[in-house]
């Protein structure tokens, strides 16, 4: 079996042409404008991007869970059976309100959120939150399900979960409610964890110790981990691989140590540069990336960076829409000036990946 073979047998969560819009009377939001992405069995893959790339937008498409006015309009996201034999399903196609969407949520593909507070509910206590989705899809006893929750807190790391599991959320910290909200995604055992921002709102010690444990899930369960993110420092910590997303699009892919040693495309060198340094004099200011994100229901012309980017070329950038190009393995760059990247596409000719051709049609 050739590597190729073996890493596209890995693909749990495969992303393909990706587009949500958010319509109104007067716009069009291309909140997701034709992303690609595979997410492993044992993995992580970080989608980074400031706020407003569209970063949520994608993850909350994955389980059709977008909020009107916004819809999945095109694309596949396909969910691959476990083992990797037979047909994928393909989640983009399923109803977001019927039944088979229903019962991938939670219990084969789960989603941990920013604001742990606002997931959970005031009224339950942890133990039955956690215990819902085992007594729905497992037909669990109540009894039993108290057990099992206090399993999966002891899991997560929750100090005294016997007490933790009556208790109510508004008795915790933010971190506490935050590992609760990890055990409930971890309740069914999911092949596929969306994490979306899942440590903003912490406090740093809080978020280390959170980053610890998804790294430790994803190693423990074969788990396969997105993590979104708007920050390097926490790409630098969880990642296996990365993909940097701009105003809906990925710009950039590739394994993690790939992406901070040979950044290629503008926008992942201003997002590193704009990372604080160990041991950086404290003179010396953080570079932060000029501009701000166009309106995404306004696009612009060309490259979608080029407004912002130090290296645009008129003429050029302005007026071509780059293709996607592949400069190694695993690597994907959507920049015109990137030197040195071979026409896009799989190396295995495989069609997860769109070609330039299929990028320069789209817009
Ligand atoms: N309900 C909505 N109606 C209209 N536009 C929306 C809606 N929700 C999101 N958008 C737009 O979609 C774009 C992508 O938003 P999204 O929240 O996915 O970005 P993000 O990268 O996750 O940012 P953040 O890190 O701030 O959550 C933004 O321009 C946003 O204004």
């Amino acid at each position: 079996m050739t590597a190729e073979t073996r890493e596209r047998q890995d693909v749990v969560l495969d992303v393909q042409g990706l587009r949500t819009y958010f319509t109104t009377d007067d716009t069009v939001v291309r909140a997701v404008d034709g992303v690609d992405l595979a997410v492993r069995r044992g993995s992580t893959l970080c989608v980074v991007g400031e706020s407003g790339c569209g970063k949520s937008a994608m993850a909350r498409s994955v389980l059709q869970l977008v909020e009107r006015p916004g819809r999945v309009v095109d694309g596949r996201v396909l969910l691959h059976p476990a083992g990797g034999g037979g047909e994928p399903v393909d989640l983009a196609a399923l109803h977001p309100t019927g039944k088979e969407i229903r019962s991938v949520r939670g219990r084969e593909v789960a989603m941990v959120f920013q604001e742990p507070m606002a997931s959970l509910s005031l009224v339950h206590t942890v133990g039955d939150q956690i215990g819902e989705p085992l007594r729905l899809h497992h037909g669990l006893s109540r009894k039993e399900a108290r057990t099992r929750a206090v399993e999966l807190l002891e899991r997560v790391r929750v100090p005294g979960a016997e007490r933790v599991v009556d208790s109510y959320p508004f008795q915790l910290s933010g971190g506490m409610c935050q590992r609760v909200m990890i055990a409930m995604a971890l309740a069914c055992g999911p092949r596929v964890l969306i994490a979306d921002e899942p440590t903003t709102a912490l406090d740093v010690t809080t978020q280390a110790q959170i980053l610890d444990l998804f790294a430790g899930l994803r190693r423990d369960t074969g788990m396969g981990l997105l993590f979104i993110t708007h920050d390097m420092g926490v790409v630098a910590e969880i990642a296996d691989e990365v993909a940097v997303m701009y105003l809906g699009t990925v710009v950039e892919q590739g394994p993690v140590d790939e992406i901070f040693h040979d950044p290629r495309h503008p926008y992942t060198r201003a997002l590193l540069e704009a990372v604080p340094r160990i041991g950086a004099s404290r003179a010396r200011r953080l570079p932060t990336i000029r501009g701000t994100i166009p309106d995404p229901g306004n696009q612009p012309t060309g490259c979608v960076f080029r407004t912002r980017c130090p290296e645009a070329v008129e003429g050029l950038c302005d007026t071509t829409v780059p293709p996607v190009t592949a400069p190694g393995p695993g690597r994907r760059v959507r920049c015109l000036l990137d030197e040195g990247s071979a026409p896009g596409g799989a190396p295995d000719g495989g069609d997860a990946v769109p070609t330039g051709k299929e990028t320069v049609d789209a817009d």
